[in-house]
């Protein structure tokens, strides 16, 4: 039976008290990768061939092992709780008090739905306390969440709980604009839409703050 992987509530409650975790079975970390990308290979090979695909011809053939290590060591090592990126904290010497934003941090995440790519922007800041990090980590905690299967709300609000966990602030903003390829190239074949889901916490929930955030990722690079 499937379980969320950080408690054993029931899905109801989950579902009202609004679950940040990427739903995961109990045994979830029970394989090692080279059994992961053993079993994958096999059974995406029998899709393959459900699809009438002949496994024997040289450009198909090792797509099946090719896929599975792409899930295991790639898109999906997002997964892997020792993937998370290590950020380490800074004392703030500088004494910065105001904004610090890190825009157009490339995305690549995977629609859970459909297992097509979701590609985008994320734009976050935040305004610290007596600590700050690397500016690539924060571009790091955004790709490390990313390479999951996801729902973008999921995404934005996992990526805005890890910066304020990180940074120990609650002053952070995350913003995405993405298009997702489940609604581009299938389905209700949209190509221009986009999607943007943002969350906002501390002082980002005043409108002054918020402003300046969203000033700060339209301004154009001169
Ligand atoms: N809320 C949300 N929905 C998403 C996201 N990515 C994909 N979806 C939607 O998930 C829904 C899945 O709905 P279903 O009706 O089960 O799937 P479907 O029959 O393939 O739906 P269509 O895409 O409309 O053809 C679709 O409406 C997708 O557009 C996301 O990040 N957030
Ligand atoms: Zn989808």
């Amino acid at each position: 039976m499937d379980r969320r992987e950080d408690n054993d509530q029931d899905p109801e409650e989950d579902h009202l008290t609004g679950s940040l975790e990427t739903p995961l079975r109990p045994d979830a970390f029970a394989l090692t990768d080279e059994q992961k990308i053993d079993g994958i290979e096999y059974h995406f090979k029998e899709i393959m061939q459900l699809l009438g695909l002949d496994l024997e011809d040289d450009s198909l053939k090792g797509t099946p092992r090719r896929v599975a290590k792409m899930y295991v060591k790639e898109i999906f090592d997002g997964l892997k709780p020792e993937n998370r990126p290590h950020a380490k904290l800074f004392e703030n010497r500088y004494g910065y008090r105001q904004m610090l934003v890190e825009r157009d941090i490339t995305l690549y995440s995977s629609c859970e739905h459909h297992f097509v790519p979701i590609i985008g922007k994320a734009h976050v800041a935040y305004i610290p306390n007596e600590h700050v990090i690397g500016l690539s980590k924060l571009n790091r905690i955004v790709q490390y969440y990313g390479r999951r299967p996801q729902v973008q709300e999921r995404l934005t609000r996992q990526i805005a709980q890890e910066l304020r966990d990180v940074l120990r602030t609650e002053n952070v903003a995350v913003l995405i604009e993405a298009d997702h390829l489940c609604v581009m190239s299938r389905g209700v074949n949209d190509v221009t839409s986009s999607t943007i889901t943002s969350e906002y916490s501390g002082l980002f929930e005043q409108d002054a703050y918020r402003l300046e955030f969203m000033q700060a990722i339209r301004h154009n690079k001169s």
